[in-house]
């Protein structure tokens, strides 16, 4: 482990301390709060968003029933929206459980799966973004097709393009729908519209386990619930201190399915000294 003393990034970077400093507060926050997340997600990534959360100090509920959400939804601290594995019988719960967010003044962030996959799909995330998502956190592809309404050549739930390819459709995602907008990649982009932010944490091998895009999405949820002053900080944080999670996991994984383990463990054990070494947060404009 690090010693705080050979930290040399306040001499080197001021503004690179100061995201350090607030990626711990706002990780302490999660940890002393334990803010309630629901999650209507899809069926691959409920096992992995729920141990996310619960490794990060959050406390997760995976409820969905539209019978439940009026007395459920205006009591929990923020509610995550995945359409992964979207189907018509889900998306009025989705809808509901989002006015309900929103009218209770709790944070609701979206995760647009494959959003340029379908014509149904991509109908149905614009309608999602329609209510007013605090946050939008998607890979470059479905950033893309959301922000130009299009369906296109898709891969699915990965990515064909890079985040750096998707900024100015982020930025006009956001001033559009008011949203703040994450793109995730090798550099995970964060803009309100004006502000662009880049968080540098993360390993290539998250891109080979499933649902790690999700269950950032939900991270973020908890990051934003204990600070909704600070949407684009929080969001930052949420994404770097994961891919922390998964640089020091890397660091005993032997592939995938054990980089999974790890970096769950890995975000669970995450102290002071490793986020303030490891944080690599800066603007981009
Ligand atoms: N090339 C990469 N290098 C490092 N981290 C990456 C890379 N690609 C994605 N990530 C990280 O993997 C996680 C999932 O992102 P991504 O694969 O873009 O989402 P999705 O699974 O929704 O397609 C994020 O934490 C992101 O920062
Ligand atoms: C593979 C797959 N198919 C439908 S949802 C899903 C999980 C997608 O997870 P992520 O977007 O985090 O890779
Ligand atoms: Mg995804």
């Amino acid at each position: 482990m690090e010693s705080k003393s050979n930290f040399k990034a306040e001499e080197e970077d001021p503004e690179a301390i100061v995201w350090a400093q607030k990626a711990w507060a706002l990780l302490s926050s999660v940890r002393a709060k334990s803010p309630l997340i629901q999650c209507i997600t899809n069926f691959v990534s409920m096992d992995l968003m729920a141990n996310t959360l619960l490794s990060a100090g959050a406390s997760p509920a995976m409820l969905h029933s539209i019978e439940e959400l009026p007395d459920f939804t205006p009591q929990v601290h923020a509610l995550c929206v995945n359409v992964g594995t979207l189907s018509a019988d889900w998306l009025p719960a989705m809808k509901v459980a989002a006015e309900l967010a929103h009218n209770s003044g709790k944070p609701w962030v979206l995760d647009p799966v494959a959003a340029g996959a379908s014509g149904f799909r991509l109908k149905a995330c614009l309608e999602l973004v329609e209510l007013k998502p605090t946050v939008i956190r998607g890979n470059a592809s479905e950033i893309i097709a959301l922000a130009n309404a299009s369906v296109g050549p898709t891969k699915g739930a990965d990515s064909s393009h890079e985040s750096t390819d998707a900024v100015e459709s982020a930025k006009s995602l956001a001033q559009s729908s008011g949203a703040l907008v994450a793109v995730s990649g090798a550099v995970d982009i964060v803009t309100d519209g004006k502000r662009v932010v880049g968080a540098r944490n993360g390993v290539a091998m998250l891109t080979k386990i499933t649902a790690t895009g999700c269950s950032v999405t939900a991270l973020i949820a908890a990051f934003v619930a204990v600070d909704q002053s600070h949407v684009l900080e929080a969001t930052a944080s949420a994404l770097s201190i994961f891919g922390i999670a998964s640089e020091v996991g890397m660091k005993l994984a032997k592939g995938p399915a054990s980089l999974r383990m790890h970096l769950i463990d890995s975000l669970y054990r995450l102290d002071e000294v490793c986020v303030l070494s490891h944080v690599k947060i800066g603007s981009l404009s």
